[in-house]
């Protein structure tokens, strides 16, 4: 093949890229484009704008500022980026046909907008006679690859992990070679080749995410350094958020910045070497293919579905008193510390701990009694690592109303997992500087603490700090009722 393009989405690399690999490895001149969606971008600009009427979204400053690295890459091999803001249904056959190009590469995408996206993609392609290609490049296993003994989906996700675990071999890890030929990557013709499109063009600004989480594959990569120099204490670490026990690598992840085949190979070959630390990370690893296959399998659950039909028949808190204990939920300001802190953490950064999604996600549905499916989309507008995928996984496991989720009389205690989790109270310190001078033992529940205590604090709740907007024993109660709906238990 003469010509080819290859259309960049997640996977936002220059390494070990299938769809990269197989472009070059199959056409004697390749061009490199990615699109700024303008059907997912322009949603995002809904709310509170700045003062020059820009967006501040972490998560395109991210994306952006890892797409400059690439292009600065690819200048340096004698290409450039091929940067559009637009229609990717529009603009991509547009670049193909102007290149002359004979195929478009790109890796499989799993979401169903994404999937409908693809489908326009390649019929249009094929009206100009242009082939499209996909690849699998974000998952080891994808859609039906992983099935029981009866050739079904799995909806648990212990012999699922088995099963992906027997089923791997070398091949699945394989690493895909992205070296160009001197020449092969081509220059942009002067007629395509127009200016990177800016953040403020695209209605966004600067966010300064880059000063904690540096974006690109550099920036993933030295993350990736940083927690394997502690991933053998993995399994002891990760359910602390005040201390750097997890790898923090799953915004990389979500933009493809590194390749999951990398991060696989390595926790494969440091469990089979003993690290209980990799055995217990790389399972973390697995759970992401799992969500991605449970997706990929029931894409009702975009639409809202509960995987248990069932749990569509609970009645949620609605109404004016409901909104006000949601408002309070996302402003860290439910008088519970360690759900506040958790709140203020990513309002702040983005980045909310695992220990704490499950914590705050349980308090919201079932301290609360408000839908799953709201948390889920605060989630999904604050996260920077929001994936649809694990994102409905966990609030529906959180929920209870998930495939493989607790049962749903299972009900965290927000000041329990307080104690156990942030023995110290540094997390809450961290995020809390109010109640910095709280003991110990009085931080997780400063309601309880007497007068002279608070005093000596220097804290008024009701004015410093709120009370508790629910007690939790009596919400705990309520919540057995509310569930009480679901047939099976579970
Ligand atoms: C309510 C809720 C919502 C969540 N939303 C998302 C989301 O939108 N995007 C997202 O990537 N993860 C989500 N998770 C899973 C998990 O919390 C994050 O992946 C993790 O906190 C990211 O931090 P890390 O990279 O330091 O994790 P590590 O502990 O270092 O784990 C390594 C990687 O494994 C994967 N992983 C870890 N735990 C899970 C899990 N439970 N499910 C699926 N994959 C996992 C992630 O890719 C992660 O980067 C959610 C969990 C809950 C309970």
């Amino acid at each position: 093949m003469q010509k080819a393009l290859v259309w960049l989405r997640r996977d936002l690399r220059l390494y070990d890229n299938a769809a990269l690999h197989h472009a070059l490895k199959e056409s004697e001149q390749i061009w490199v484009a990615f699109i700024f969606d303008t059907d997912i971008l322009t949603p995002l600009k809904q709310g509170e704008l700045d003062s020059k009427g820009l967006k501040h979204d972490r998560r395109v400053d991210f994306i952006w500022q890892g797409l400059m690295q690439i292009d600065d890459e690819l200048k340096q091999l004698g290409g450039g980026l091929i940067a559009r803001f637009g229609k990717p249904t529009e603009c991509i056959p547009e670049i193909a046909k102007a290149l002359g190009v004979e195929t478009v590469f790109t890796n499989h995408d799993y979401e169903p907008s994404a999937i409908a996206r693809d489908e326009i993609v390649q019929t249009s392609l094929e009206k100009l006679g242009i082939q499209f290609e996909s690849f699998k490049d974000q998952v080891i296993f994808e859609k039906k690859e992983i099935l029981t003994n009866s050739n079904t989906v799995f909806s648990i996700f212990t012999p699922y992990k088995n099963n992906w675990l027997k089923t791997l071999q070398e091949k699945d890890l394989a690493f895909y070679e992205c070296n160009p030929k001197p020449g092969q990557l081509a220059s942009i013709p002067k007629k395509l080749d127009l200016p990177f499109p800016s953040l403020e063009s695209m209605g966004f600004c600067p966010t300064g995410i880059e000063a904690y989480l540096p974006p690109g594959s550099a920036g993933g990569q030295a993350f990736l350094e940083d927690f394997l120099s502690r991933i053998d204490h993995y399994q002891i670490g990760r359910d602390f958020p005040a201390i750097k026990g997890v790898s923090y690598l799953s915004t990389h992840l979500r933009f493809g910045m590194l390749s999951i085949r990398g991060l696989v190979r390595e926790a494969h070959r440091r469990m089979l070497a003993g690290s209980m630390g990799a055995t217990i990370w790389l399972s973390e690893l697995i759970w992401r293919d799992f969500y991605f296959m449970i997706l990929a399998n029931h894409p009702r659950l975009v639409d809202g579905a509960s995987f248990k039909p069932d749990y569509d028949n609970i009645v949620w808190e609605e109404g004016v008193h409901a909104k006000k204990l949601f408002k309070a939920w996302c402003e860290g300001k439910t008088g519970y510390p360690l759900v506040d802190a958790a709140m203020h953490q990513l309002n702040q950064s983005g980045y909310m701990h695992n220990r704490l999604r499950m914590v705050v996600a349980s308090f919201l549905t079932k301290d609360l009694g408000i839908d799953w499916r709201w948390g889920e989309a605060y989630f999904a507008e604050h996260l920077n690592d929001f994936e649809l995928s694990s994102n409905n996984g966990g609030w529906q496991w959180a929920s209870s109303s998930g495939c493989d989720a607790q049962p749903y009389f299972r009900i965290f205690n927000p000041i329990t997992q307080s104690e156990k989790f942030d023995p110290e109270g540094k997390f809450i310190r961290r995020y809390l500087p109010q109640l910095e001078k709280l003991s110990k033992k009085s931080i997780h529940a400063p309601w309880k603490v007497g007068h002279i205590e608070l005093e000596a604090a220097g804290i008024v709740l009701g004015r410093d700090y709120p009370l508790p907007v629910v007690d939790h024993d009596e919400a705990r109660k309520k919540t057995l009722v509310r569930y009480s709906v679901v047939k099976k238990v579970g």
